[in-house]
């Protein structure tokens, strides 16, 4: 059985990134989704967004909802101030056996805790397995069916406190219109569209940015 894409991913990031230097990382995945094989990363493009909101935010509690391979949790946690922390929950134990080696190459690990599993199971546990009280940045990245759900439950979980920002990914392609109607009349959110591109690609996608109002 040959290889997986997540592991040439690894692969590629051990032989043209620096240990240690979460910018590397973060080139070498992009010059190889772009040049060599796609893969479902946030990417550059929308990940200058992410980075601006993250900036901007500039959050001591962050919650990324599918990790993948880590393209964005090194992208989050590179931005993240020194107690600052980043909770990463991935559903495929596969990617999350990558996803935790290139936290580790980035150097980052002592910043992020990845948890396997469904965010609908885990969600409810976050105060009490991690002492959250509520997080300050939501990045939403897993399955786009889940992103009203998960939402409405971290509502529900006093999860959101007033001005947490979700940011939510692909809500153009595959898209999330469902979850765009919740957030966008919801007189709970304040919400922004952001366009951008598909990672990688030409094809129109865009970043919804929606502040938790109370
Ligand atoms: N903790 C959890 N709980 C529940 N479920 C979870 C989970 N953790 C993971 N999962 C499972 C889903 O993980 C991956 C979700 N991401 C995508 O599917 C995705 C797809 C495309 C794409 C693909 C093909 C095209 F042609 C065009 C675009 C682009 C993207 O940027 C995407 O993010
Ligand atoms: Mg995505």
């Amino acid at each position: 059985t040959g290889s997986s894409r997540p592991q040439r991913m690894l692969k590629a990031v051990q032989k043209n990134a620096t240990k240690g230097d979460p910018k590397s990382v973060i080139s070498a995945i992009d010059y190889y989704c772009r040049h060599k094989e796609w893969a479902m990363n946030v990417g550059d493009d929308k990940g200058l967004i992410l980075d601006s909101v993250l900036t901007e935010v500039n959050p001591s509690t962050a919650l990324e909802l599918g990790t993948y391979c880590g393209y964005s949790s090194v992208r989050i946690a590179r931005l993240l101030s020194p107690d600052s922390k980043l909770i990463t929950i991935e559903f495929n134990p596969a990617f999350a056996a990558i996803a935790r080696q290139i936290i580790a190459y980035a150097g980052l690990q002592d910043k992020v805790i990845l948890v396997e599993g469904a965010s609908g199971d885990l969600i409810p546990k976050m105060k009490e397995r991690f002492g959250i009280k509520s997080f300050d940045f939501v990045f939403l990245d897993h399955w786009k069916d889940r992103y009203v759900p998960d939402t409405k439950l971290l509502e529900d979980c006093g999860l959101l406190k007033k001005g947490t920002v979700l940011l939510a990914d692909n809500v153009i392609c595959p898209g999330a219109p469902e979850y765009l109607k919740y957030v966008r009349n919801n007189p709970r959110y304040e919400s922004r569209y952001y366009p951008s591109n598909l990672e990688y690609t030409k094809v129109e996608d865009g970043l919804e940015k929606s502040v938790f109002l109370e």
